[in-house]
């Protein structure tokens, strides 16, 4: 097949500050929601924390060079904000500022486009003691740290996204608790995803006054396909969809909420004005994609206040993750967007499985089913490439095993093995095979 790739199309690999870096107070860092979440016993499995992590943040060279030899063209990393402002306002760590240049410059000496996530859910615990992202200040904190991060590496960083999967930072952040700051209530997560927008929203406008390049937002979507086709089932499905899918990007792109949202929250719904819902309507210069599976959707009175839940096919493969291999839904969701939001630029910001990969030998680790699941994903990326979709570039999650959050370092979805001991980086068959796929632009799958 030629694979409908243009030779400018970014292959990419996704990591995230908190869950490779280690060393979260080195050079006088401020501590992040996750280090004080991970230390809280019985919130991460195996009581696993970032504390060490990949130790990324002293083999930061030695990565880039692994990078270069898989020949990637682009890598997207988050910041911690508490490196740049250890306060989360004001004075600026300049050494933090340092491990940061330090890693875009050693990109570009290997020729890949940095794409750089200003937040991917480590806020720091200073602005935490300050309500965090339910102060209505936190749009303007979000502002005043994406401008200090611009200004110091917007001469080299041609890619930003503002943040890294909201509806994940809101729900299981602020509705369920699973995640930090582990917030268990109905009437946060409303604002709390309304504040995310208009942080973004203040981060682009910021952007735009000194900003030369493309910025916009990364969200997780999930395609929603009832479990039966009875009604139940299919307003489930629907609901599930909005709650999900809808609910950030018809803001950003519409400047108005699905009106599902308010039957969801019923009286924890608030009334936005007018005028901030124009404020939230910023769809930046595109959208960033993180793609895992769909979910099978059957109504669940039992469960409020969505009254639906994603149920686990008994006869299809599943990852780790108890996800189900779904790549069709990647081509589904790629259309959707296409349709939905007038044909954006997109830029698949993450993809990838966790796997229980077997122990090296020879130095390489087989991952038979990692390879498999990539192949049939970036197959689901060219079928939608050739129907028209706006589609940039692709980035596998992840570059390493690293930090899964709850579920710390049981899950891993790298294209490189960590070892758990002395964290040496050892490649898997999912790395040579994209590195096949990269030197061959897609020809390879
Ligand atoms: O669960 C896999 C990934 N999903 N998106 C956000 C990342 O931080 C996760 O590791
Ligand atoms: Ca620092």
């Amino acid at each position: 097949m030629a694979a409908p790739f243009p030779d400018d199309f970014l292959w990419g690999a996704a990591t995230s500050a908190y869950q490779i870096e280690g060393s979260p107070l080195a050079d006088g860092a401020g501590p992040s929601i996750w280090h004080r979440f991970a230390h809280t016993p019985g919130r991460v499995a195996g009581h696993d924390t970032g504390d060490l992590a990949c130790d990324h943040y002293h083999r930061s060279l030695e990565d880039v060079a692994l990078m270069a030899e898989l020949g990637l063209s682009a890598y997207r990393f988050s910041l911690a904000w508490g490196r740049v402002l250890p306060e989360g306002r004001g004075a600026v760590n300049s050494r933090g500022l340092d491990f940061y240049e330090r890693l875009v410059d050693a990109l570009l000496e290997h020729g890949i486009q940095p794409m750089a996530t200003l937040y991917h859910w480590d806020l720091p615990v200073a602005l935490h003691e300050r309500g965090g992202w339910l102060n209505p200040d936190s749009p303007h904190w979000f502002a005043e740290y994406a401008g200090t991060v611009f200004r110091a590496l917007d001469d080299r960083v041609p890619l930003w996204i503002t943040l890294n999967e909201p509806w994940v930072v809101t729900v299981p952040g602020y509705l369920d608790g699973q995640l930090a700051p582990g917030h268990r209530d109905l009437f946060e997560p409303p604002r709390v995803a309304n504040h995310l927008l208009l942080a973004h929203a203040e981060a682009v406008a910021a952007y735009r006054a000194l900003g030369r390049h493309r910025i916009g937002l990364a969200v997780n979507l999930e395609p929603q396909h009832p479990a039966s086709p009875s009604p139940a089932d299919l307003e489930a499905a629907r609901r599930r969809d909005a709650f999900i899918n809808r609910w950030f990007l018809d803001a950003l792109v519409f400047g108005r909420y699905p009106e599902e949202l308010a039957d969801i929250f019923g009286p924890a719904w608030p009334e936005f004005s007018a005028e901030s819902l124009a404020k939230i309507r910023c769809p930046g210069d595109f959208i960033g994609v993180n793609y895992y599976s769909r979910g099978l959707v059957r109504a669940a009175p039992e469960a409020p206040p969505l009254d639906a839940i994603r149920i686990t096919p008994t006869d299809a493969e599943l990852t780790a993750m108890d996800w189900e291999v779904y790549p069709e839904g990647l081509t589904e969701t790629l259309l959707w967007l296409r349709d939905r939001y007038a044909n954006p630029p997109l830029y698949i910001t993450e993809n990838g499985a966790a796997f229980d990969d077997p122990p090296p030998r020879d130095g390489l680790v087989e991952d038979p089913r990692r390879v498999a699941y990539l192949r049939a994903h970036i197959r689901a990326a060219a079928t939608a490439l050739e129907q028209g979709v706006d589609l940039r570039g692709y980035c596998v999650w992840s570059l390493l095993d690293n930090f899964e959050w709850a579920e710390g370092y049981s899950k891993r979805f790298g294209l490189y093995q960590v070892d758990p001991g002395d964290r040496t980086r050892r490649p898997k068959t999912s790395a040579c095979f994209y590195r096949e796929v990269i030197r061959s632009r897609g020809a390879a799958v």
